[in-house]
């Protein structure tokens, strides 16, 4: 375990980080520290820069400035596959699944982070698959699908697929995870179940999320960073951030409390 990963300090952070698209401005210096072993929500309207300050976290665009350190390492202008090397992992919608394959099998490729194009072909036998087992078998109890392991994922409920894709995340093993927006197109009781996954990651995984259900996110986030046009706003405990005027203000009163305000 290194230094950073110890659970309580920080993992990942990112100082002053910029991203320009011409002239306009979508995150005008970011700092944003996220400790090892939490649940670490990025809240804020649309626009904000959620998911561009995400881009920039995980290694899918390029910053136009700042640095970003993850687990004692400049990974600023690391491309995504070597942060990927690094622990980091992000989940994916749908599109991620191979839905004709059963659940297992589509953990199994995630464990052996294996791209589709060689998933598919028919020349490369499956390697290191006993090792995989293991791995394979943890996450389906970590996602409670244990009974679905052979059932095709595209079989599953909607929150079945959800959670799979979060899984599909944590067979490669990684040290911080990166959700954007889990719970979207959710049923009541799909909810339920994400919050107690989520919940129970970080155990092991230190958990970075972006989620519009204020309830969800009130519930389950050890640190909230509220983003307002490209920069932080407020970043705080739940209640520091639920009882905060600014933040207040920047939902216009009762998105924050779930509409108890
Ligand atoms: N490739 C791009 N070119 C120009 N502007 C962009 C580009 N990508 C994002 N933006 C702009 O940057 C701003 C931040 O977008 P971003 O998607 O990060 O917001 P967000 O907080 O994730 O919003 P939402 O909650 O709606 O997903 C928006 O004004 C968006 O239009």
């Amino acid at each position: 375990m290194t230094k950073a990963s110890v659970p309580g300090n920080i993992l990942l952070e990112a100082v002053g980080v910029e991203k320009h698209y011409d002239k306009f401005v979508a995150l005008g210096g970011v700092d944003i520290k996220v400790r090892a072993n939490t649940v670490h929500s990025v809240i804020g309207p649309n626009g904000a820069g959620k998911t561009t300050l995400f881009h920039m976290l995980t290694g899918t665009k390029t910053v136009s400035g700042g640095r970003i350190i993850f687990d004692g390492h400049d990974v600023t202008r690391e491309p995504d596959y070597v942060r990927v090397r690094r622990g980091m992992a992000r989940s994916f919608q749908v599109t991620s699944l191979f839905l004709t394959l059963p659940v297992r099998e589509n953990l199994r490729l995630a464990a052996q982070g294996v791209a589709p194009a060689v998933a598919l072909n028919p020349w490369k036998p499956p390697t290191g698959a006993l090792a995989c087992s293991e791995t394979v078998d943890k996450v389906l109890g970590t996602l409670g699908l244990q009974a679905y392991a052979d059932t095709p994922a595209g079989n599953l409920s909607h929150g079945q697929q959800r959670r799979l894709e979060v899984g599909m995340a944590l067979a490669a093993k990684p040290k911080a995870i990166f959700l954007d927006e889990p719970t979207s197109g959710m049923g009541i009781d799909d909810l339920e179940d994400m919050k107690q996954l989520i919940r129970s990651l970080k155990d092991e995984q230190t958990v970075v999320l972006i989620e519009h259900n204020m309830n969800i996110v009130m519930d389950i986030s050890d640190t909230i960073t509220v983003m307002q046009q490209g920069r932080v706003l407020a970043e705080g405990l739940p209640d520091q951030i639920r009882n905060d005027d600014r933040v207040r203000k920047a939902y216009l009163g009762n998105m924050i409390t779930g509409g108890k305000a």
